[in-house]
């Protein structure tokens, strides 16, 4: 099985590119990143390791190429797996910041994946995000409208942490 399969979803482009630099850091092949839009959720068997991206749209909702795709993702067994979230929203957009990343973290509890890459909350502006959760947030958010000059370091500081906790 190969190690990580990298799926989002985009709209404008932001979190398509976000999720190419992901692989770069990873080490993964481009044919191993998947927009989630021209994907079947069964493809996630192939990996160990998935690294889930979505956008927030409308008022903390999920990108729309994730709606079908979570459906199927959701009602899989992924016991065994190791699921890491990432998202691209606008902290301005007070509380519903990154709010789906939330919902995939929420929705697919139930799949028996153990879930990696909480991001620390310090350094950024925000109220309360759906994502926050213990303290922490439960995946890497990127705020590429205002703070894009942070994300470069953000992601190579999360994909290291990633590849620490997919190690073993
Ligand atoms: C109409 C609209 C609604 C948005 N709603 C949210 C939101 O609720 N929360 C958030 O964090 N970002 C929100 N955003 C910001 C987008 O998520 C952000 O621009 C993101 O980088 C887009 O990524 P994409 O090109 O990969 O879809 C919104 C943007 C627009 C234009």
């Amino acid at each position: 099985m190969k190690k990580f399969g990298i799926f989002y979803g985009s709209s404008t482009g932001v979190t398509a590119e976000t999720a190419d630099e992901i692989a770069k850091n990873l080490g993964t092949a481009p044919a191993d990143v998947y927009n989630v839009r021209h994907t079947n959720p069964d493809k996630v068997s192939e990996y160990d390791n998935l690294i889930l991206g979505s956008s927030t749209w409308g008022a903390g909702d999920l990108q729309d190429d994730w709606y079908d795709f979570l459906d199927g993702l959701e009602v899989l067994d992924l016991q065994g797996k190791k699921i890491a979230l990432f998202g691209c929203g606008d902290e301005t957009m007070s509380d519903t910041f990154c709010g789906a990343v939330g919902e995939l973290y929420n929705r697919l509890q139930k799949t028996g994946a153990t879930f990696i890459g909480a991001y620390p909350a310090d350094c950024y502006n925000f109220s309360i995000s759906p994502a926050f959760v213990n303290g922490q947030y439960v995946g890497l958010l990127l705020d590429n409208v205002n703070r894009e000059e942070l994300s470069a370091d953000r992601i190579k500081g999360w994909c290291a942490q990633i590849k620490q906790q997919t190690a073993r």
